[in-house]
């Protein structure tokens, strides 16, 4: 199994004075057993990546485009990302599916194409909060993942994020119960699917991980890490975070 993985996603939020706190993440981590991961806004990914050299931090992008490079006024291709340091992806966040309209078709294209480029792909998956009312959040998630990750995907080229949309910055978190009947069904679609490399597949979860409440969340099956949004932007509120998912093991 690939090491767990604590994944800041910064979203649009940070200039640079966010770069210190890199720097004091590194200090507060120096040795995680976990891989830590911080996906800057694209503007802060070259320098976040030269503050993070030498340090256990990864970096990566949020979003990138299907092409290598071409007429794409505004967008970044994952060569591009892959330049600026970033080593991982985040792609088909809830975020782009709605306010970009990113079909999981689209999210597919640009799984291989950052597969392509070298990086790892973070495909996010999740249901809103009138599919988990109306009880099709499996049905919802698992027609996600078969659509949207392409054949071929292994544990070091995919990562898998369950993020319920009704949890993403709301305070709102499933009960562990939830939490662990989605990883368990994502796991066993994972291993129908892919075989063994399927058992190796990071599963995260993600939506107001905090660090009041990830011990408990790393302590459900399947739970290999989390993508954590606003409490990764401070090293005070990630570092405990990063600390509880060392302490799971
Ligand atoms: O969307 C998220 C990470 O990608 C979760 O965001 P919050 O941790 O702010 O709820």
């Amino acid at each position: 199994m690939p090491r767990k993985l604590a994944a800041g996603n910064w979203k649009m939020n940070g200039l640079g004075a966010a770069l210190a706190e890199v720097t004091a993440l590194a200090e507060r981590c120096p040795s995680p057993k976990a891989e830590v991961l911080i996906c800057p806004p694209a503007t802060l990914l070259s320098r976040l990546s030269a503050a993070a050299e030498g340090s256990p931090i990864a970096t990566g992008g949020q979003d990138c485009h299907t092409a290598t490079s071409g007429a794409h006024t505004g967008d970044i291709s994952p060569a591009m990302l892959v330049d600026a340091g970033a080593s991982y992806v985040i792609l088909g966040h809830s975020e782009r599916r709605a306010d970009h309209g990113e079909s999981d078709a689209t999210v597919a294209a640009k799984t291989h194409a950052a597969w392509n480029a070298g990086l790892t792909a973070i495909v996010c998956v999740g249901e809103t909060e009138a599919q988990r009312e109306a009880g099709e959040t499996l049905g919802v998630i698992q027609s996600q993942i078969a659509s949207s990750v392409p054949d071929g995907a292994t544990a070091a080229s995919t990562v898998i994020a369950y993020e319920p949309v009704w949890a993403i910055g709301t305070g709102k978190v499933p009960t562990l119960k939830q939490i662990a009947e989605v990883h368990d069904a994502l796991r066993g679609q994972l291993n129908e699917r892919f075989g063994s490399e399927g058992n190796e597949i990071r599963l995260l979860y993600g939506g107001s991980v905090k660090a009041k409440n990830a011990a408990e969340i790393f302590a459900v099956s399947n739970v290999d890490g989390a993508l954590v949004g606003g409490a990764s932007l401070t090293a005070e509120d990630f570092g405990p975070i990063v600390e509880a998912l060392d302490a799971a093991g």
